[in-house]
């Protein structure tokens, strides 16, 4: 290693033609910008207050106690913010050594080629640049010294030299960009992945409440971080190579000024470095006002996804005003926190520039000439023509040696102006290279607190989205719900634990145990519901809004914990259809096999034939006539609420699961086609639990399960027995008449009967 470095040092020193002393005096000069701006500048991080932006993270501190929240382990004020604020703090680098392993997952990938790449061209490009310093100095010189051969000569060369600087430039814009869209695609495609994984799209929006906006951290955050850190990576690798090559050949130059190595690199690093402490004390807490500004934009895309998610009920509604005021609101809350962002900036920046383009630039000109001042020798002013005569010495009698003699001190003098001119020209190109370089890396440190401001978004979703992929979730519970029946929620810290088994069932049976309905709030429908379900057995639920019939298909479906009890369900046989079907993009086969892929379909043998007869027994082969199959619309719009009804069952056809779980999925269905379509259901062997109001089902199913709304329920068979059962109940409530709770059962009963009032 060491016999390598000393080469390194010999090819530096043969490549910039100065010796070892010469090198050790710029390596220290290199050291002290390094210092300046490693040490000195991160001092300007502040601490800064908690904000809307970290309430999230400090809200799952909670701890319900007492019905009251509490700071679940204490965390003092100072550590709660310094855990959350983002900032350039250890947090920061783990979080974004966390990235980086993803944007590069090991040392051999195209990453890492593109990086080298990249890398190669910055240095290129430093190389140029100094060349360049030399090149505009001699041509200076040519000036000065009138001679037009050489001056052109040096032109021809400064010419020549754009076309390879042209070329560099443009690679490292073009590397940078590969670099970020690489990044992007590697941030994306984890991101995606965990998104998809064990339905975390639906649990971290309903269970979990810890990501304010997901949609805006796996889009615009993912792309910024991506962007930025490509961007970064040349803006500080660069400036590096700038400073150090600078300082060697800036040091390579003062020294053949016969100048001190130590004073310049001093001077100027002090300057740095008390500029660097000024700036300190009025640095803007950039990380906090991008993650703000993120979080805002994040709801304005919200507001703007709702409108086109519900445009048709809106304007049914003539509800733009409303809507029309939530946008501009969303907006001027983003307008708002920018324009302080650009007031609070504007000082900063205009403080920022002064100190490194006038004040750097000041003492580098001071420097670069404390060795032409400081020279021992005649100044400009002694060479004088009028003063060149009388100090000439007395060489000749003869007049014309004595102006030969004129003529020579005037060529040296020239000479030594020129020389002077072309040392002061390249030292000053090389210290403009090299303040810019510096004044780049000090720029930098505004550009990293501002990544880390997006880092901590897109790394905390990335935890969010880990742990809910694993069933674990946090959300804020400001109270602590009420003991339902024998029921109690168990509670973990702040957050209440699924104690519940979910079994797979081998003998394709549905069985529940005591199991609990909880919403995600915590909030106790049923405090324990017990059912068996054999396939065939088809099952009624009914039972007042809001008592949880849809829930229960939540939990059958895991998309919500169990928190007590055991449920056996067979696996991939449940396929729910609700109210309002979803439309997928794509074309009408797709909407018909959705969630399967025409490849699916292939493997499964399935041909298009087979999808127009399932299309006829829904009553939608006119949709087939005017459409085919292959026409790509946008079936939210195109379809009536009816025919996506009736498309959701023919999606079932396609499946034939053996149970589905359909939640009033038929109530813009006709009742004679309705009939047809559970008649056909029934016939392909198909398990029906079913949420209905409508009484004309009711003789499709075997068992009934009713919810009374208050957490209790009954499970029954539903036959002939059971009917004469609820009209006896029926004559016995007409009894009764009055309560507004009779009157309710009265009307549960007739449309279980199928009766009128
Ligand atoms: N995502 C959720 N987060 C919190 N609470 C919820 C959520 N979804 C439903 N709930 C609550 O759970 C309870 C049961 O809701 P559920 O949808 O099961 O009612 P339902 O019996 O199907 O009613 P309806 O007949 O009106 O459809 C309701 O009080 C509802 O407010």
């Amino acid at each position: 290693m060491p016999t390598v470095v000393s080469k390194l040092l010999e090819r530096s020193e043969q490549a910039l033609n100065v010796n070892r002393s010469v090198l050790s005096g710029a390596v220290v000069a290199a050291a002290l910008f390094a210092y300046s701006y490693k040490v000195a500048y991160p001092l300007i991080v502040r601490r800064e207050n908690v904000t809307n932006f970290n309430n999230n993270l400090v809200k799952k501190n909670v701890q319900i106690q007492n019905g009251l929240a509490k700071p679940k382990h204490a965390l003092s004020k100072r550590q709660r913010l310094r855990n959350t604020i983002p900032a350039l703090n250890l947090q920061f680098i783990m979080q974004f050594i966390k990235l980086v392993r993803i944007m590069i997952p090991n040392l051999f990938c195209a990453e890492i080629g593109l990086l080298s790449g990249h890398t190669t061209f910055l240095f290129l490009r430093t190389f140029l640049s100094i060349y360049v310093a030399n090149l505009e100095g001699a041509i200076v010189k040519y000036i000065v010294r009138k001679e037009p051969k050489n001056f052109i000569k040096q032109l021809m060369k400064w010419f020549a030299v754009a076309i390879p600087a042209t070329f560099i430039n443009s690679m490292i814009k073009y590397l940078e960009s590969k670099i970020a869209l690489s990044f992007r695609t590697r941030l994306v495609d984890h991101s995606y992945k965990l998104y998809f994984k064990n339905q975390s799209y639906y649990r971290v929006t309903v269970l979990d409440g810890r990501l304010d906006n997901c949609a805006q951290r796996l889009t615009d955050d993912i792309e910024t971080v991506a962007v930025t850190v490509s961007h970064l990576y040349g803006q500080i690798t660069k400036p590096m190579f700038d400073i150090l090559l600078m300082a060697i050949a800036l040091a390579n130059l003062v020294k053949s000024r016969n100048a001190n190595l130590i004073t310049g690199p001093a001077i100027i690093s002090g300057v740095v470095i008390f500029s660097a402490l000024i700036l300190k004390l009025v640095s803007p807490r950039f990380g906090q006002l991008v993650a703000q500004e993120a979080e805002k934009k994040g709801y304005l895309r919200h507001v703007h996804s709702r409108i086109v998610a519900n445009s048709e009920e809106i304007a049914f509604y003539g509800g733009h005003k409303v809507e029309q005021s939530q946008l501009r609101s969303a907006f001027r809350i983003l307008a708002q926190h920018l324009e302080h962002m650009f007031n609070v900036k504007l000082w900063f920046v205009m403080l920022e520039q002064f100190l490194m383009k006038y004040v750097w630039s000041g003492t580098g000109m001071i420097v670069v000439s404390l060795p032409i001042l400081l020279a021992a020798g005649p100044s400009v002013k002694d060479t004088a023509p009028e003063n060149k005569l009388m100090n000439l010495p007395i060489l000749s009698e003869d007049p014309s040696v004595a102006l030969s003699s004129v003529r020579m001190v005037e060529d040296s003098n020239q000479d030594s102006v020129s020389e002077r001119t072309h040392y002061f020209t390249t030292a000053k190109n090389l210290l403009i290279t090299g303040s810019n370089a510096v004044e780049r890396l000090m720029s930098s440190y505004k550009d990293i607190v501002e990544l880390a401001g997006h880092t901590a978004r897109v790394a905390n979703m990335f935890t969010v989205l880990e742990e809910a992929s694993r069933g674990i979730y946090h959300k804020t519970l400001v109270e602590k719900k009420e003991r339902c029946g024998n029921f109690e929620i168990e509670f973990k810290g702040d957050q209440p634990v699924a104690k519940g088994k979910l079994i797979v069932s081998t003998n394709n049976e549905i069985i529940l145990k005591e199991v609990p309905i909880v919403t995600p709030n915590c909030d106790v429908v049923c405090p324990s519901l017990s059912l068996e379900l054999k396939p065939g057995q088809h099952l009624l639920i009914t039972g007042p809004n809001g008592c949880g019939k849809s829930s229960l298909f939540r939990i059958l479906s895991g998309l919500w914990p169990i928190y007590g009890g055991e449920l056996h369900t067979p696996k991939n046989s449940m396929f729910y259809i609700p109210q309002r079907p979803y439309m997928v993009i794509g074309n009408l086969r797709d909407q018909i096999i959705y969630p399967d892929t025409s490849t699916d379909m292939i493997n499964k043998q399935i041909t298009e034939d087979d999808l127009r007869k399932i299309m006829r027994l829904v009553h939608l082969e006119h949709i087939v006539e005017r459409d085919t199959f292959h026409q790509v619309k946008d079936w939210t719009d195109i379809l009536s609420g009816g025919e996506k009804q009736r498309m959701a069952i023919a999606r079932l056809f396609y499946h034939k699961p053996k149970y589905a779980l359909l939640d009033e999925c038929t109530s813009a269905v006709s009742i004679d086609v309705e009939s047809f379509i559970y008649e056909t259901a029934i016939d392909m062997g198909i398990t029906l639990l079913t949420i209905t109001h409508r009484p004309t089902l009711w003789k499709f199913h075997t068992h009934i399960l009713q919810f009374d709304g208050v957490g209790a329920w009954k499970f029954n068979e539903l036959n002939a027995n059971n009917r004469l059962n609820l009209k006896k109940e029926k004559e016995s409530l007409l009894k009764r008449c009055g309560s507004e709770e009779v009157t309710q059962r009265l009307n549960e009963l007739n449309k279980l009967l199928g009766e009128d009032n």
